[in-house]
């Protein structure tokens, strides 16, 4: 079933570290070998060896409308003849910008970068140049990027290969980079406190899912909102995963809370290599050529990269109907799952936001990293594996959130649950 994906996989160690290019891909957690892309369309990847699977992952999040969505797929082909990149700006930019601030209104200005660690470590230089102040404040289990100094108590493939350091990242780097647990007000008040004048930022991830799928408590963001108010500290929500995808305005509308900074990743390119960091005019102004905060690209802004990403969101923005839909069927599978597992003796506890959802394997109520970690990993292996043999992809590790996509059917969605029945039955 596997045995193409079997070989490539030998084949890609030859030359590629640990034969992937990012190792969440590497299935170190759930173990067996990563199965070989060939082709996606709409909601399904098809490997190497000719199987389909629904999929899960929407690589990592931007796939929202899914694979290959023909206006995406005809924009790039008539954007690419002319040429691929110049190096210079073009009025395609401007409309880009133009068409996010009137989707995320409290931006002001906004700069296109090419991944979502270049948009988060753009950000905190940023925070730290506007504020003159070196300390960051991040959360465990949350993932922005793997910018050196996102690297402490890091979520994603950091958690899921437990790496306590990195090394390679100086103390002094991490120094500066001060951590408490996400929904725990208390713990970034005290930290604040006690760093008093020190803190250039709090960078959050709204609705977590680099450790699962884990929702903000009520309270905590808005807790933050006004701590960084009162301490003027810029406050930053990382939207790579959450940004287009829980409303047109990302986690800000959905959540009611305007942050100072807003960060964008792999949603704006709908799945090309685009990032993005905007926000308070005043902010933003420090970035050269206007002030000399420095930040740079030459693939900056690339005309493809911006054609797919334009076209994507202008269909959101046309179509809002498309998250109500998205939110209706994630709502479908949330109380699919909820039927087939609390009729069963596993522990579970699932947690959803819009069309974010995870299952986690405990009962007890999921709301940090801890939390997350208390939960019963091997369940999650053998759920996966039984869940990929069913032809279901879901994400390689407990500590990563499901994305869906709008191409699902409704009859995806009962495969999906039915699926987990015969998991648990
Ligand atoms: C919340 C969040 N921030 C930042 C990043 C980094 O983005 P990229 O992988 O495009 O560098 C990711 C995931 O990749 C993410 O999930
Ligand atoms: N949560 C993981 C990601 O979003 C990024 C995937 C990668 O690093 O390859």
């Amino acid at each position: 079933m596997y045995s193409r994906s079997q070989q490539l996989f030998s084949r890609a160690q030859q030359s590629i570290p640990g034969g992937v290019n990012s190792p969440v891909r590497a299935f170190k957690q759930v173990g067996g070998t990563p199965l070989f892309i060939k082709k996606a369309k709409g909601a399904y990847l098809y490997d190497e060896d000719g199987n389909q699977y629904i999929d899960y992952i929407a690589s990592w999040g931007p796939m929202i409308l899914g694979h290959a969505y023909e206006p995406i797929v005809e924009a790039i082909r008539e954007k690419v003849y002319d040429s691929t990149s110049y190096g210079a700006p073009t009025e395609l930019e401007i409309e880009m910008a133009e068409l996010i601030k009137s989707m995320v209104p409290n931006v002001d200005l906004i700069r296109m970068v090419s991944s979502g660690t270049e948009a988060c470590m753009s950000a905190i230089r940023l925070a730290r140049g506007y504020t003159g102040r070196n300390k960051i404040i991040k959360f465990e289990g949350c993932y922005h990027g793997h910018a050196d100094s996102f690297l402490v108590k890091a979520g994603s493939g950091v958690a899921t290969f437990n790496i306590q350091t990195v090394p390679g990242v100086t103390a002094g780097v991490s120094a500066d980079t001060l951590t408490c647990a996400y929904n725990d007000l208390a713990a970034v008040q005290q930290l604040v406190e006690a760093n008093k004048g020190e803190v250039a930022a709090i960078i959050v991830e709204p609705v977590a899912g680099n450790m699962g799928c884990i929702l903000p408590q009520p309270g905590f963001l808005e807790g933050i909102r006004s701590l960084c108010d009162a301490e003027g500290i810029v406050f930053i929500f990382d939207e790579v995963m959450t940004g287009f995808r829980l409303a047109p305005g990302g986690a800000q509308e959905k959540l009611g809370i305007n942050a100072d900074l807003v960060t964008y990743g792999k949603v704006i390119g709908a799945g090309m290599p685009v990032g993005a960091f905007g926000g308070k005019r005043a902010i933003m102004e420090c970035i050269a050529p206007l002030g000399n905060v420095y930040q740079a690209g030459t693939l900056s802004g690339n005309p493809v990269a911006m054609i797919a990403g334009f076209t994507l969101l202008n269909e959101l923005k046309a179509k809002p109907e498309i998250f109500a839909q998205l939110e209706e069927k994630t709502a479908y599978l949330h109380k699919g799952l909820d039927e087939v597992l609390s009729a069963s003796n596993v522990e579970y506890s699932i947690n959803r936001l819009g069309s974010m959802i995870s299952v986690h394997f405990g009962k007890h109520a999921v709301v940090d990293f801890s939390t997350a970690a208390a939960c019963n990993i091997e369940q999650f292996k053998t759920y996966f594996h039984h869940m990929l043999r069913s032809g279901i992809y879901l994400p390689p590790s407990a500590y990563e959130s499901w994305f869906l996509n709008n191409a699902l059917s409704y009859e995806d969605l009962d495969k999906t649950i039915q699926a987990t029945n015969a998991f648990v039955s």
